[in-house]
């Protein structure tokens, strides 16, 4: 496989689009490198200038300003040489619907320059690969969206491209095909193909791209590996509770309150004011264990290590605040949902640990606790805090 640390396939450097008629730049001064063999993940919220950023790095558009280099070639200055060294895979079907899947194939590869024999070949070793050889020679047609987008992903290959662009590669897919398109995209990486992949899948990409680069506004806001991004944004551990504030009590101190506990990096409040499936009686939680089995763990976790106010779980029931049972239920708070708050706590610490204080506070303040639900931030948490809630 090719070092990785080896020369960027891929550089971009100040980048600016501004499209005629627009006071404001759809990309804004981005830069970036992607090295031989690296996925690489440009995410962004609608309208952030990936598919313009994108649309450059190919050549379907032209830059405003700055530099994008594709294989070593200037893509501003010889579009047709930087074509040479990149695919792109796009997000909708253009297969050519009057040729058969072969003839797609050959096609595309004449078309980069591969003599006639030598595309022939080329295309029955791609569709072979792509497991597509039995249907190669029948109409497009009969071809369901998971063999459409294999043939595109191979069609993209017949000219042995350095970049493979790929855009929303397993949307609308079923669940194997989607396993079977990651699986065909880590073969490249380990060919040494480079690839530059914009999702809105990002919890599925997570585990394969090796870097993302999270834009908003045409700017990079951050780049880094998955694991980085969410160890160095979201925090070590979220946890949600779900609450029912004393009557009079303004819910922004009571989550300011929350959030100023040690260990907590963060405090936000949820729109959704729905019970979590966390830690009610019954409920599942990350990790298969059932509601009673994961509060009891908690429990024991929390009660032997060290933490900040004590108590845990002995506490939040002496303190009342457990519904029956003895996980988190619907007490406390009237009709289900009526008055209730939803605070995330990012945490830099153990969420069994932090318990104790958080019952302190909530004790404090007499709130009582609807609901508990742990879980581990994601990229789709870094991507939240980066850019918001607001849909755009
Ligand atoms: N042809 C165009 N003419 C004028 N403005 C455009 C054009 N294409 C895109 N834009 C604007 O440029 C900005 C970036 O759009 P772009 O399509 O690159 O975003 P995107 O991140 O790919 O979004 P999405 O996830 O919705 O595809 C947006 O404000 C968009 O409205």
């Amino acid at each position: 496989m090719p070092s990785r640390d080896g020369p960027a396939v891929v550089e971009v450097a100040d980048l600016v689009k501004r499209y005629p008629r627009s006071d404001t730049n759809a990309v804004d001064g981005l830069s970036f490198t992607v090295a031989p063999g690296e996925i690489f993940g440009l995410f962004g919220p609608n309208g952030a200038g990936k598919s313009t950023t994108v649309g450059i790095l190919t050549t379907r558009l032209r830059a405003t300003g700055g530099r994008v280099m594709v294989g070593g070639v200037d893509v501003g200055r010889d579009p047709a040489a930087a074509r040479a060294q990149l695919a792109v895979v796009p997000q909708h079907n253009n297969l050519d619907r009057a040729l058969t899947p072969r003839q797609n194939l050959v096609y595309h590869a004449t078309y980069h320059g591969l003599p006639r024999r030598e595309a022939e070949s080329r295309a029955g070793e791609l569709l072979e690969r792509f497991g597509l050889t039995e249907r190669a020679d029948r109409r497009i047609e009969a071809y369901s969206g998971g063999m459409a987008q294999r043939l595109m992903i191979a069609r993209a290959l017949t000219h042995d491209p350095m970049v493979l662009f790929l855009d929303e590669p397993t949307n609308a897919l079923d669940p194997q095909t989607r396993l079977l398109i990651w699986g065909q995209i880590r073969q490249l990486r380990e060919r040494g193909v480079a690839i530059v992949l914009t999702t809105h899948a990002m919890n599925e990409a997570t585990r394969i791209v090796d870097r993302v680069g999270i834009v908003d506004h045409g700017r990079l806001l951050t780049l880094d590996t998955p694991d980085n991004l969410v160890r160095g944004l979201a925090g070590d551990a979220l946890l949600d509770l779900t609450l029912t504030p004393a009557p009079g009590d303004d819910p922004e101190a009571l989550c300011a309150a929350l959030g100023e506990l040690d260990g907590v990096r963060k405090a936000e409040r949820l729109a959704s004011p729905t019970v979590p499936a966390g830690l009610r009686p019954g409920a599942g939680l990350p990790g298969g264990a059932g509601g009673g089995a994961a509060l009891a763990a908690l429990a024991a976790r929390a009660g032997g290590g060290a933490r900040p106010g004590g108590g845990g779980l002995a506490a939040l029931a002496g303190a009342g605040l457990l519904g029956r049972g003895g996980a988190a239920g619907r007490n406390g708070g009237g009709p289900a949902g009526r008055g209730r708050l939803r605070v995330r706590l990012h945490l830099a610490t153990d969420p069994a640990a932090l318990l104790g204080a958080a019952v302190t506070v909530l004790t404090a303040r007499s709130a009582a606790l609807n609901a508990i639900d742990i879980g581990e931030p994601s990229l789709e948490d870094v991507f939240i805090e980066l850019t918001g809630r607001e849909p755009r």
